[in-house]
Formats: structure tokens, sequence, C-alpha cells
């Protein structure tokens, strides 16, 4: 699948039917929104701003989304909410107060990121050299709050994700294209990077089987059951 944007022309633009962020049309519910974008990644080509400009109009509503919003006391957690016919993944992310992610990069995917609840904070990174062993400086701040979604890619650059609230949690809506399991994680005082394995704190509003008895077996049958 290739991934593009706007501002370079589409091959049959006349008979592409998602190539024009201003017709996008406002999904009514967060069902409509995953129909849109199975169909949207249903096709060779895909339109970064058309799906940016998607996921901007769908109007939060929290008793929508909220079967999915499982949080942690200690840190954020990534919530599995549909795995776009293996084209892209759909998670809700939950940030509780000052919780935050380390500076990271995002598999050579495209990644949306909404807000649906509370505020974000978003600090923005050049790639290291190779040998860096100097800290890490944000290029830029940005703070995002709902209906906004915002954009990222590897060559873009490297991004950390808080939530700066110390009363509020966050939530957030993340679509990853394609969908990745691993990405790599920065030490902000050096530079120096690590992969660093993703995984689900639950899936389709059940908690993921982990520790233990997570065995390999349980998962299997879990995934077949669910
Ligand atoms: N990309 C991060 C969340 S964020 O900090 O953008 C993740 O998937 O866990
Ligand atoms: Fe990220």
């Amino acid at each position: 699948m290739e991934i593009e944007n706007y501002d370079t022309p589409l091959e049959n633009e006349n008979n592409e039917p998602y190539s024009d962020p201003s017709k996008v049309v406002r999904p009514k519910s967060l069902e409509e929104l995953i129909q849109e974008l199975h169909k949207i990644f249903a096709h060779e080509k895909v339109n970064v701003d058309y799906v940016q400009r998607l996921m901007t109009l769908y109007i939060s509503n929290k008793r929508e989304w909220k079967k999915y919003a499982k949080s942690d006391p200690h840190r954020y957690t990534r919530n599995l909410v549909d795995e776009g016919n293996g084209k892209f993944n759909l998670m809700l992310l939950c940030w509780g107060e000052a919780h935050g992610s380390s500076i990271h990069s995002h598999a050579n995917s495209h990644c949306f990121l909404k807000v649906l609840d509370g505020k974000v904070r978003e600090e923005l990174y050049d790639w290291p050299s190779e040998s860096s062993t100097t800290e890490m400086k944000p290029r830029a701040i940005n703070e995002y709050e709902t209906p906004c979604c915002t954009y990222i890619n590897d060559n873009l650059g490297l991004h950390r994700i808080e939530n700066p609230s110390h009363s509020d949690p966050a939530v957030t809506l993340h679509l990853y294209s394609p969908p990745f399991s691993e990405c790599d994680s920065f030490d902000q005082r050096t530079g120096h990077k690590q992969k660093c394995k993703v995984t689900f704190w639950s899936k389709f509003g059940q908690r993921t089987p982990f520790g233990k008895r997570g065995t390999c077996q349980e998962a299997q049958q879990y995934a077949e059951n669910n």
C-alpha cells in the first residue's frame, strides 16, 4: 500500500473517492468512523490529509469509546479497538495524570493521533546521529486537545507524548498503518536507541491475558474466542 500526501497528484484523481479532504463527511459515530477507515484503507493509495480530516471531524463521544478505555495507575495503556483488515491498527491510549511515553520512532508506519479527552503535549525531536552521546533537545512542542488530529511518520522525526495535567486523565485515538509491534525508543540523555516491543493492555474491550498465566496457548485461545 502506498500512502501519499495531498500535494502529490493522484494518478486517477477523477475516480479516486478518497482524495479530496474538503469532501470528507463527518462520521456520526465511532462505528461510522471505523467503517470509513476500512473503506479508505482498502485502496492502494491513501491520502494522509483525508484521513486526518476524517478523524478530526469525529466528535468524541465517551459513551462510544469508554469500553476500550482501560487504564493503569502507573503508565499509559494501549487498547486495541480495530485491526483494520490487516491494513491498520486503531487503538485507544489512556494517559493517567503526568503519564508519558519515551522518545520513540514509528517503525516506518503512518501515525495519526486524535485527542478524545483531556489534553496531550507532544515534544518533537530530530533523529540523533548513530554516534550521538549528547542530550536530545526538542525542536518543537505542541499541545493538542479534542477534536484535533495530528500526524507523524519517521521522515518527520521522533516524538514523545505526555499528559501534562496533574489532575485529569487524557485519552487519545491512534491509527497506525501498517500495524507494527516494535519501534525504537531513545534515551533522552544520550540519544542511544533500543528496540522496544509494544503490546496491548486490552483488545476489543477485554483485558489482554498477561503474566504467568498468559501463555502463548492461552493467548491463542483468547484470540480465537474473541
Ligand atoms: N506511538 C506511541 C504512543 S505516542 O506516544 O505517540 C505508542 O504507540 O505507544
Ligand atoms: Fe508515538
